[in-house]
């Protein structure tokens, strides 16, 4: 296991030559950070992202033997399909997280199908405004256009979706390039996490990390790192 950690204000960079052990190690902390909520609060609450990136990560959480039963896991964002859909990310959750261990957790979605986007969004909302804030863990991912959660760089109200004094728990999503319409944690609720992760693997995730970091076009993920409370720990493989 070749591992190489970086300091800057913003981040803490953990670098991994194979994905297998960046999925343990990051799943060692996360596992860590919920042991400590449940101890301390007697409850936890874990908000993780989809696409495809996760898998090896869940798989690896799902495992490991913490109470699961006083954990609540939550999505950092989804897509507005069904969860049968090989779109949703509720679907990659159940598939790879909520096994082993982790089928004790209590899982709430961010969508459910419904009239009307708005609907959803209202229903969403009251259920997601009762879970135990502030969020324990959120383990963010990012795609290679710099969006991280839904926060896409041409959506067509990334400037609310940005605001860190934001009071929503939640907002809809309408960008040309997200495929379909989406729903999303507010910033203000992701940058106030005890423990902020972000998993990205390859060399093209890499690169654009680097260049949304000393880039003068402030892309999503950077705008998530400038509002973090603390320094975001960034789990990296090739
Ligand atoms: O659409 C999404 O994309 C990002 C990155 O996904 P990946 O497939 O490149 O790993 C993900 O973090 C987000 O949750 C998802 O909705």
């Amino acid at each position: 296991m070749a591992r190489e950690q970086l300091n800057s204000a913003a981040y803490s960079w953990h670098a991994f030559a194979e994905r297998q052990d960046l999925a343990a190690a990051l799943a060692g902390h996360v596992a860590g950070r919920l042991t400590n909520a449940i101890a301390e609060r007697g409850t936890a609450l874990l908000a993780v992202s989809g696409g495809t990136t996760p898998a090896i990560f869940f798989a690896s959480l799902s495992s490991i033997p913490i109470a699961w039963n006083k954990v609540t896991v939550t999505l950092v964002d989804e897509r507005c399909v069904p969860a049968s859909s090989p779109r949703s990310n509720a679907g990659l959750v159940a598939a790879n997280l909520l096994q082993n261990a982790a089928a004790a957790a209590r899982f709430v979605p961010l969508y459910q199908e419904a009239a009307s986007i708005g609907d959803t969004l209202e229903a969403d909302s009251r259920m997601l405004r009762s879970l135990p804030w502030p969020l324990d863990v959120v383990v963010l991912g990012m795609g290679a256009d710099g969006h991280t959660a839904s926060f896409f760089p041409d959506a067509d109200n990334l400037e609310k979706l940005l605001d860190p004094f934001s009071e929503r728990v939640v907002l809809p999503v309408h960008a040309a390039s997200a495929g379909e319409p989406r729903l999303t944690l507010s910033l203000a609720r992701i940058v106030r996490a005890g423990f902020l992760a972000l998993h990205i693997e390859g060399e093209d995730k890499r690169k654009a990390f680097e260049s949304a970091m000393g880039s003068e076009t402030r892309k999503p993920i950077r705008a998530v790192l400038d509002a973090a409370e603390r320094p975001v720990e960034v789990f990296w493989a090739p």
